[in-house]
């Protein structure tokens, strides 16, 4: 699949937010969950977004996918201004540039582990044999090789949460966004996923944007962003489980 090349204003970067503000109704009241933040996100990199429940860690993967809009500052991703795009223009650049992984897996319960995984490849103009070889590769490279004719049912929650990575991964997505991908997952499950999802960065280049206040995913990230009331109070990047070096968000 073609890959566009990031432009050269955001320098490198592949998601850029500048100023983000997005609020709420909370009854009568308007709730600011998002406080002016601004940040960039590299590629070939597991960025973690950690902090307490209720921080804004969602809200901020929703608007750097453009699954929300911002109620002022501007998202840049790949390049393209995501922020007054039109409702069209953002979910063809979800289809096109974007795979998600969520805590609750959403997959199909009448289909196969296969079907699930060829399904987005049928929206993106794939023809039915094509896309059963990506799906049968991308359940090769989540360990799932033997599973692909299972229906949810028949798979554990570590596998189908595998399931849903190789369907993301299947459409070599340049941004991968994972919103608590383990946390419906026993500790060796979540380990397993989460080292997924670094191999994808590592080995694809790929952009992968993680959301959990899960504390055992912060020394698998390649940096960890933390937010607190809707701003990010601490950027670092870390090898190993050691910072390296501070970011600069
Ligand atoms: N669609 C919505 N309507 C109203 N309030 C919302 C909406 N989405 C989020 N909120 C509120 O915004 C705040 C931040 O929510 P968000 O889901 O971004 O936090 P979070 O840090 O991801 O939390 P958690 O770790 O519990 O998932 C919360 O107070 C939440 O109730």
């Amino acid at each position: 699949m073609n890959r566009i090349p990031v432009r050269s204003q955001d320098h490198g970067a592949s998601l850029r937010g500048e100023g983000l503000v997005k609020n709420f109704a909370s009854g009568a009241v308007q709730v600011q969950v998002l406080r002016g933040l601004s940040l960039t996100i590299d590629p070939g990199e597991l960025t973690l977004v950690s902090g307490p429940s209720g921080c804004g860690k969602s809200t901020l993967l929703a608007l750097l996918s453009g699954l929300l809009r911002p109620d002022a500052g501007e998202v840049h991703a790949l390049g393209e201004k995501l922020s007054g795009s039109s409702k069209q223009a953002l979910d063809r650049f979800r289809l096109q540039h974007t795979g998600f992984v969520f805590q609750g897996f959403n997959l199909f319960p009448a289909l196969t582990a296969s079907e699930q995984v060829e399904l987005p490849l049928g929206y993106l103009g794939l023809r039915r044999e094509e896309a059963r070889d990506r799906a049968r590769e991308a359940l090769e490279e989540v360990g799932l090789g033997q599973r692909a004719a299972m229906r949810p049912e028949q798979l554990s929650g570590g596998e189908k949460q595998r399931v849903a990575i190789a369907r993301a991964l299947a459409k070599s997505p340049q941004l991968l966004f994972a919103d608590e991908p383990t946390s419906a997952l026993d500790a060796e499950n979540g380990q397993r996923v989460i080292d997924l999802l670094h191999r994808i960065a590592r080995n694809r280049g790929t952009t992968v944007l993680c959301v959990s206040h899960d504390p055992r995913l912060v020394r698998h990230a390649d940096r960890v962003l933390t937010m607190q009331d809707g701003r990010i109070e601490a950027d670092w990047r870390q090898r190993n489980g050691s910072p390296i070096e501070e970011a600069h968000a």
